[in-house]
């Protein structure tokens, strides 16, 4: 299946943005340029940016294009980020590995959205204005490890840890896009409360393991950032408050599931577990 146009603007958007990284890889060709990005290199990062913004604005002059592609772009300039941090900063490694998934997985959820389900595109599918409790989360970790890595610098150096939490986010990130694939044009970024005529139940591939698996997947994912940053606490809060989360979407889910495909659903439900662990989902009107 080949990206609608706006899969091909946020692609090369996204490549756009990387090129802070790329560039910054050319000042280490010489000692003289390499001492000129370790004294400018903040000042050269945002010029960067700032330069990607202009060029992106005169290449995707119409509104829907540029609001497309300015996003795209902060990612790859944010992917570009994590990368310069993960290859030249001892401290602050970890954050740019985060930094890098973070980017990948809000990217890759227009860019997967838009090969395999273009009808249900909209700005939205980066998920970047996903929910209050989101952004509150994602602050808390910011917070978290930059507290800890002034107060406990030795614990954020944990390579063989941040590495563990990184197979997470690989694995997690890997099973959400091949559910994604598999469900197609059945996946929906928002529940669907009316059933659309070609709404089909999907019960093969990864879902004949698991009847949740982009849930799963965004599960392990969001856990496995705060295993690379080496955050006990918002390790702690973000299972809690994800499980709960996923808990009660599968629960609403599974109400219109059963709605729309009868009893379709119930026997796949009564062979196919919900993926996460301890969720059964919903159970009939005694489980409410
Ligand atoms: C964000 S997707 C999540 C899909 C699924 N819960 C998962 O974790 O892979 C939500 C949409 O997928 C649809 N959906 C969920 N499971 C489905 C299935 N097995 N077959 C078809 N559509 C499904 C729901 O109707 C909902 O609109």
């Amino acid at each position: 299946m080949a990206p609608p146009v706006h899969g091909k603007i946020s692609l090369l958007a996204f490549l756009l943005g990387t090129t802070t990284f790329v560039l910054s890889r050319l000042f280490y060709w010489n000692d003289s340029l390499l001492y000129i990005w370790e004294e400018l290199s903040v000042f050269i990062f945002f010029s960067n940016v700032a330069l990607l913004n202009i060029v992106t604005w005169f290449l995707f002059s119409t509104k829907d294009a540029y609001k497309n592609a300015v996003r795209a772009c902060f990612l790859g300039c944010v992917c570009g980020f994590g990368l310069i941090l993960s290859f030249d900063s001892l401290r602050w490694r970890h954050f740019g590995w985060y930094l890098t998934s973070l980017s990948v997985f809000h990217w890759s959820e227009y860019y997967i959205t838009a090969v395999t389900n273009p009808r249900s595109l909209t700005i939205e599918s980066y998920l970047l204005d996903h929910s209050r409790e989101y952004k509150i989360a994602a602050a808390a970790s910011w917070i978290e490890f930059t507290l800890e890595l002034y107060l406990f610098p030795g614990t954020k150096q944990f390579t063989v840890i941040s590495i563990a939490g990184a197979l997470l986010v690989i694995s997690g990130e890997m099973i959400r896009k091949f559910s994604m694939i598999t469900a197609s044009t059945n996946f929906n970024h928002y529940v669907q409360y009316r059933k659309q005529d070609d709404h089909r139940l999907v019960t093969h591939g990864i879902y004949s393991f698991c009847r949740h698996p982009a849930y799963l997947g965004w599960f392990l994912w969001s856990i496995g950032t705060q295993v690379i940053l080496f955050n006990p606490v918002c390790l702690v809060g973000y299972t809690i408050v994800s499980w709960r989360f996923f808990r009660e979407r599968i629960f609403e889910e599974e109400i219109y599931l059963i709605s729309f495909f009868g009893e379709d659903y119930v026997n796949y439900k009564k062979h196919v577990r919900s993926g996460l662990p301890f969720i059964n989902g919903y159970e009939g009107p005694q489980s409410s």
